[in-house]
């Protein structure tokens, strides 16, 4: 029996338990360790784990789990949610160059402690007739959904966001799905609700959800920066968008925050 030291963030209630792995000494091929820690039971509880390790290129590398165990693509929530760690434990002051699973980002934080993420660049969206929505890979994949005014409250984002993440157009590597209802005023916030794939379940908020969400909402009128309401509170969504339907300067921007830390017997 052994001890793990971890830290625990959320970031819009997207929860995350956070190892220091500078040493280098976490398996991260132990799936069934990652899934157990992130088991609301019989574990500490997250919808993800995340290694901050060392890099000899950049200032640190984040190395992100589904709550699955497996590892996941890039995940936007968390990735500020390393950042906020990666200041606490003394290895970025106000600004970070890290590498993730899908390539190189930046960061810098407030004062306040709102950290401004910036994304990859997106090539582009494609329109999906059979789910009435849009795909586009913010380093995750993601569709996105527009459902009709006052729906999104009542609607079962479970059943309908796992049909499709199972469902024959994505079945081999699935997709997160994100369920969107338009602003009600000009300046409301556009409201979201997501599945996600390795977590098997709606969360709170989804970086990359709504990352995918602002850039699909740029092509229905909506300009930058884009403001959107997750059930864990809000995010803000910047971005130059181009006439060959590509963007860049994508940043994501929202508050990352320190719940507790401690240490866990694992066996
Ligand atoms: N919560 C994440 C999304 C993580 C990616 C995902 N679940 C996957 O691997 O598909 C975020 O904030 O972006």
């Amino acid at each position: 029996m052994t001890q793990l030291s971890f830290f625990k963030y959320q970031g819009t209630g997207n929860d995350f338990v956070m190892v220091d792995d500078r040493a280098n000494q976490f398996d991260a091929t132990n799936h069934q360790l990652v899934h157990h820690l992130c088991d609301r039971r019989r574990g500490i509880g997250a919808d993800g784990l995340i290694l901050l390790r060392l890099h000899p290129e950049y200032d640190f590398e984040m190395v992100y789990f589904n709550a699955d165990g497996h590892l996941g693509s890039m995940c936007g929530n968390g990735g500020r949610c390393t950042v906020a760690f990666a200041r606490q434990v003394g290895v970025i002051d106000t600004m970070a160059r890290f590498l993730a699973a899908d390539g190189p980002h930046e960061a810098t934080i407030d004062a306040d402690g709102t950290v401004h993420l910036r994304m990859q660049d997106v090539a582009g969206q494609e329109e999906v007739a059979a789910h009435n929505g849009v795909f586009l890979n913010t380093g995750s994949p993601h569709l996105v959904r527009f459902l009709p005014a006052d729906s999104l409250g009542a609607f079962n984002v479970f059943a309908e966001g796992r049909a499709v993440r199972y469902g024959a157009l994505y079945a081999e590597k699935g997709t997160n799905v994100n369920f969107v209802e338009e602003p009600s005023a000009p300046d409301a916030p556009w409201q979201v609700r997501t599945y996600e794939r390795g977590v098997e379940d709606e969360t709170q908020s989804c970086g990359t959800g709504v990352t995918a969400v602002a850039l699909a909402a740029s092509r229905r009128g909506a300009s930058s920066p884009v403001h959107l309401r997750t059930p864990g509170g809000d995010l803000r969504v910047a971005f130059q968008a181009h006439p060959d339907g590509s963007f860049t300067a994508i940043y994501l921007s929202g508050p990352a925050t320190r719940v507790f830390d401690g240490t866990i017997e694992i066996v």
